[in-house]
């Protein structure tokens, strides 16, 4: 930052987390409280490093989304001045400061409401929580337009996309690629898939993540999530979305033009570039993180996905092809289903089952009118799913 600018004002939705840990090291790298003010910071259970960053980085305010951790929120930045809230409203209100540039990184849909709210006031939103768009699509973009702000998408995938996808060519895109590391289990049986435990599934072989993005690489959920987030970002057709492994994850996505030309993003396995990219928009940063070693890497593979084995991906270009608040059915149904694997009580082939069943329950719900509809297919969706788990 040149002598004489102002500081910029940031607020991180789920700065305990993996993208948010990842974003204040962005920050710290870039200047940190030299170039930066940051309005709030939230998290959840992880109350500890919450207080701790927020006095790292002189927050005004700090918000834990878990109502009956506030006192121990509150005693932690005791003598700080630091403002404190807690539950959905201190989230909102954390959403709603003045901070000109926002990281929505809260996991799953829990993001949802708080990123709007960041959305209508007009901030730019680093959307990282990808549930938004899945679950809320043309709502959350139109919410976005109103408001005024930039979306800026940090998803890695999405982020390459947005890097190499001129705004005067957009009419020549044919199709994008997203590039899908295969997971864990790229060369697992159905029968080995059967048995695997949570923290088997969680053990991602290429990016360093939260639990719950970890295990959906695993089963591809995550790429489903991606397809459905990727068409709402560049406004494309369901059949203009393809899906490639590509087991390096050095390749983030590529974007395919009429002109037979294929333009990529390359870059290591690390979610700072992503994130520096899109806290710099339109400019770029220098940031001291690792580099490309080509001759290291030697060669990129590349297959076709198995929709056999990883039913996910199907189920994505279903919802994407019926749209209306499908999206929302298969993400909700995902989140309940994903909860309960992760405590044991289903097993790892079960996710898919469940969330296939739960689109055939729901496949007439009329499309979204206004966000409480969004919520409400959410709801059903999570509903019928617990019911489809003894
Ligand atoms: N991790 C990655 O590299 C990538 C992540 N993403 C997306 O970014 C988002 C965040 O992922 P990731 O950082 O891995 O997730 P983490 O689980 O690591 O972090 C989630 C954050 O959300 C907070 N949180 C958890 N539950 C709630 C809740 N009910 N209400 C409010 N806040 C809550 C957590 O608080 P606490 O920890 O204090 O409990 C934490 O701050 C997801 O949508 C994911 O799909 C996208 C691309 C890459
Ligand atoms: C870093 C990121 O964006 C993740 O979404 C990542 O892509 C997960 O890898 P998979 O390709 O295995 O889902
Ligand atoms: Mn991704």
């Amino acid at each position: 930052m040149a002598s004489g600018e102002e500081k910029r004002r940031l607020t991180i939705l789920g700065s305990t987390g993996s993208i948010g840990t990842n974003t204040l090291d962005v920050i710290e790298r870039l200047g940190g409280r030299t170039n930066f003010e940051i309005a709030a910071l939230t998290g959840n259970g992880n109350i500890s490093l919450l207080a701790e960053q927020a006095r790292r980085l002189g927050a005004e305010f700090a918000v834990t989304a878990d109502e009956e951790r506030f006192r121990e929120l509150k005693d932690a930045l005791g003598g700080s001045g630091i403002a404190v809230a807690a539950g959905r409203s201190g989230l909102i209100e954390a959403a709603e400061r003045d901070a000109g540039w926002v990281m929505a990184a809260i996991v799953g849909n829990a993001g949802l409401a708080p990123t709007l709210a960041a959305a209508r006031r007009g901030a730019d939103i680093a959307l990282a929580n990808k549930e938004c768009l899945v679950s809320a699509g043309s709502l959350f973009l139109e919410a976005i337009r109103k408001g005024g702000g930039r979306l800026l998408p940090v998803d890695s995938e999405h982020n390459a996309i947005f890097q190499v996808l001129e705004n005067e060519q957009r009419h020549a895109v044919e199709r994008i690629i997203l590039t899908a590391s295969g997971g864990p289990f790229r060369t697992k049986s159905l029968e080995e898939m059967r048995h695997v435990t949570a923290d088997i599934a969680r053990a991602h072989p290429n990016w360093s993540m939260g639990l719950k993005i970890s295990i959906d690489s695993a089963s591809m959920f995550n790429k489903a999530l991606e397809m459905v987030e990727a068409r709402h970002l560049f406004g494309l057709r369901p059949d203009q979305i393809e899906v490639i492994v590509h087991p390096q994850s050095v390749i983030h996505s590529m974007v395919g033009y009429s002109d037979g030309s294929v333009l990529a993003q390359l870059g290591c396995p690390d979610m700072r570039t992503a994130i520096g990219y899109a806290l710099s928009y339109p400019k770029r940063c220098a940031l001291p993180i690792d580099r490309l070693d080509f001759a290291k890497l030697a060669r990129l593979d590349f297959e076709a996905p198995d929709e056999n084995r990883f039913p996910a991906i199907g189920l994505a270009r279903r919802a994407m092809e019926a749209g209306g608040v499908q999206g929302a059915v298969l993400n909700g149904s995902k989140e309940t289903a994903l909860e309960a694997f992760i405590k044991g009580r289903i097993g790892f082939l079960a996710m898919a089952e469940i969330v296939e069943k739960v689109m055939d329950a729901l496949a007439d719900l009329p499309a979204a009118v206004t966000m409480d509809d969004v919520f409400a297919a959410d709801e059903k969706a999570r509903h019928t799913a617990a019911g489809l788990i003894k």
